[in-house]
């Protein structure tokens, strides 16, 4: 499919995706940026997107800056609703307990997920059909597994 985008920064790359097939296509940072611990900012991507109707960008983060750096998207994933015109943004958070990151311009901070979605007509009932699961969560089922 296609996705229109204007470049806000046309010396900076379209999203890209990295292999054939990826799930995500990766998003750049316009600034330099330096996170302290526990630091946040919203980061300019210097796109802006026309996503069809019926679909939705879903802003996830980057596993090896999680893994290497403890940063991550606050929202995670964002969302990128379908009639969105303005600048891709993404709110990065610095969760390493001691060390500060540099982020340079040009930098991929994240990455873009395109997927269909449903649009939901919520119809008020008295009583939700019964299901097996009912209304057990947080943990209902158990903990790890181990005994
Ligand atoms: O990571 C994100 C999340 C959102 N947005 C933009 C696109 C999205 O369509 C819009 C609104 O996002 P969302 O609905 O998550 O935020 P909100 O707090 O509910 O704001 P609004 O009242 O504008 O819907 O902000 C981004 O650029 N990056
Ligand atoms: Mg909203």
């Amino acid at each position: 499919m296609e996705i229109a985008v204007v470049r806000l920064d046309p010396d900076l790359p379209l999203p890209a995706y990295a292999h054939p097939g990826d799930a995500g296509a990766d998003l750049l940072t316009t600034v330099d940026v330096t996170l302290a611990p526990g630091e946040r900012a919203l980061l300019p991507t210097g796109i802006a997107l026309a996503l069809p109707h019926g679909y939705v960008g879903l802003v996830h983060p980057r596993s090896g800056l999680a893994a290497r750096h403890g940063v991550t998207v606050v929202n995670a994933p964002g969302t990128i609703d379908a009639g969105y015109r303005g600048e891709v943004k993404v709110l990065l958070v610095n969760l390493d307990p001691s060390e500060p990151v540099e982020l340079h311009r040009g930098d991929r901070i994240a990455q873009l997920v395109v997927q269909r979605v449903e649009t939901a007509t919520f119809v008020e009932v008295d009583v939700l059909p019964s299901s097996e699961r009912g209304s057990g969560g947080y943990g209902s089922t158990g903990g790890f597994g181990r005994p």
